[in-house]
């Protein structure tokens, strides 16, 4: 995995291999998804984030073939899924509804059978997905034996069987606990990083696309409000804003010139404002102490993700209720 994690995803040589434009849907009079238009990248783990009815499942189940799309068009390594569907979703592996397995065969039967039904799968591929979602020890076990993320796993093998280009997980991390959540994160990214399979994910929890994914598309009453590359969301975040209470916020202001005149922001009654990189605030903080300026609070400013997440909600929510009235 050279160039770290997100390589993959800020490299986008390739061609997209979905692609989705002005996707709308309509039940009745009412609009729920509305000319969304986003493109995924092979090696990408791409987020649909959105509170709930926001319109994520409806999308995956147009772009997996389950429901018809009202108007717009969904492609799939070039082919259409309104005319080509066949074509499209060879290259597609999904896990939308729960996955359909026999409780009281093995896991390794489960993907037998399944791999029956597909031309062409060797006994060889089998293990190779076995092992790629580390399931060795216990797939020869019943799956009523497995645990819920062992299911999900087991699900997931079975899903990529066929070599999809592209992987589609709706709400992947539903009733996994904090193990198995970061189990199914750290194989996923292994998927996208180091196979090339592009993986769509969807989720209402951000803390967890952010972990998980490299960009996030957020989704709001059925409108895409903006497409948030989360790595550089990160990156950004790690120069931090800080506000440093002290008894001297002119002369503790000067000191810290004096070691770079770019980190002092603005000096107030009561301290100071700086914006550093996260490693220099205990050098600050040293000099500070070093020259006899009491230090009273050191807080961080400025906004986290959630904090962001949600204020870009609120606004498409009142955008779109403006959009609404007009
Ligand atoms: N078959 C249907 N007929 C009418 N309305 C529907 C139908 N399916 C979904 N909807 C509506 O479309 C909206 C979007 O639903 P969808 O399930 O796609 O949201 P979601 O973002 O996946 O939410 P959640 O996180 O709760 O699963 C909701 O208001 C839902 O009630």
């Amino acid at each position: 995995m050279s160039g770290g994690p997100y390589a993959a995803a800020t490299t986008k040589s390739d061609k997209p291999i979905l692609e989705l434009v002005n996707v709308t849907k309509t039940y009745g009079s009412r609009e729920v998804v509305r000319g969304l238009s986003l493109d995924v990248y092979p090696g990408e783990v791409f987020g649909f984030l959105g509170p709930n009815g926001a319109g994520k499942t409806t999308t995956i189940r147009m772009l997996v073939g389950l429901i018809a799309l009202s108007a717009g068009e969904i492609k799939i390594n070039g082919f259409s899924i309104r005319h080509q569907k066949k074509q499209a979703l060879k290259f597609v592996g999904s896990i939308v509804e729960n996955p359909e397995m026999y409780k009281y065969m093995s896991g390794y039967k489960n993907l037998l059978h399944f791999a029956r039904m597909i031309p062409g799968i060797t006994k060889h591929r089998i293990q190779e997905m076995v092992e790629l979602v580390g399931l060795e020890d216990r797939i020869h076990d019943k799956v009523k034996t497995y645990s819920l993320g062992m299911r999900q796993r087991l699900g997931v093998a079975q899903a990529l069987l066929h070599k999809p280009s592209l992987l589609v997980l709706d709400e992947p991390t539903n009733g996994l606990d904090p193990a198995g959540i970061r189990e199914l994160r750290d194989y996923l990214k292994v998927l996208a990083h180091v196979e090339g399979t592009a993986i769509i994910v969807s989720s209402h929890l951000l803390s967890e696309m952010e972990l998980m994914c490299d960009r996030a598309a957020i989704i709001q009453n059925g409108a895409l409000v903006e497409i948030q590359s989360l790595a550089e969301v990160k990156e950004a975040d790690e120069v931090l804003d800080v506000f440093f209470e002290v008894d001297k916020p002119k002369y503790g202001a000067e000191q810290v010139m004096g070691m770079s005149s770019e980190f002092v922001r603005e000096v107030h009654p009561n301290g100071f404002s700086v914006k550093a990189l996260k490693e220099s605030i205990p050098l600050i903080t040293d000099r500070l102490v070093g020259t006899g300026v009491k230090v009273y609070a050191i807080s961080k400013r400025g906004k986290s993700l959630e904090d962001k997440f949600l204020e870009i909600t609120r606004r498409g929510a009142r955008d779109a209720s403006a959009v609404a009235r007009s």
